[in-house]
């Protein structure tokens, strides 16, 4: 388990990639009005992994395998890590978002993203 410091919340952020259409499942939520990956904050019990797994459960319905981090990013108080993911089971369903969207890649750059996540969609946008 990842811990952050005190003030220091860890929250947990799932970049889903469909290598077939070279796309980005990423949410809209009504609270910020900007982009976001599905995700959330992690429990004190959880590692992280599992804080993903449940949070992608609860906020789109699917079962995902977490792979390989792609950032650890502290801006304010928010430590987000964002990890590769691929859909195992289900389809994604609008639970707690106001919009998903299968962004690709090169249009990555037009979306209003929360500011902890600029760095990994930064590095997305540089995969070759
Ligand atoms: N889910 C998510 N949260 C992010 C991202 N980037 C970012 O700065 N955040 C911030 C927004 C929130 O302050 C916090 C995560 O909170 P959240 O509301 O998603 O947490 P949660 O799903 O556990 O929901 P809740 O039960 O606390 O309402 O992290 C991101 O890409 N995904
Ligand atoms: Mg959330």
């Amino acid at each position: 388990m990842i811990l952050g410091s005190d003030k220091m919340q860890l929250v947990v952020g799932a970049v889903i990639y469909n290598s077939d259409t070279d796309r980005f499942l990423c949410g809209k939520r009504y609270k910020y009005n900007k982009w976001e990956f599905i995700g959330g904050k992690v429990e004190e019990d959880e590692t992280p992994e599992e804080a993903l797994r449940r949070e992608v459960i609860e906020e789109i319905g699917c079962e995902v395998k977490v792979g390989d981090m792609v950032k650890d990013v502290q801006h304010d108080n928010i430590r987000l890590l964002t990890y590769m993911c691929d859909i195992e089971l289900g389809k994604p369903v609008l639970y707690e978002h106001e919009a998903l969207a299968w962004i690709k890649r090169d249009e990555l750059w037009m979306y209003d993203f929360l500011e902890a996540d600029i760095p990994t969609v930064r590095e997305l946008m540089e995969w070759v």
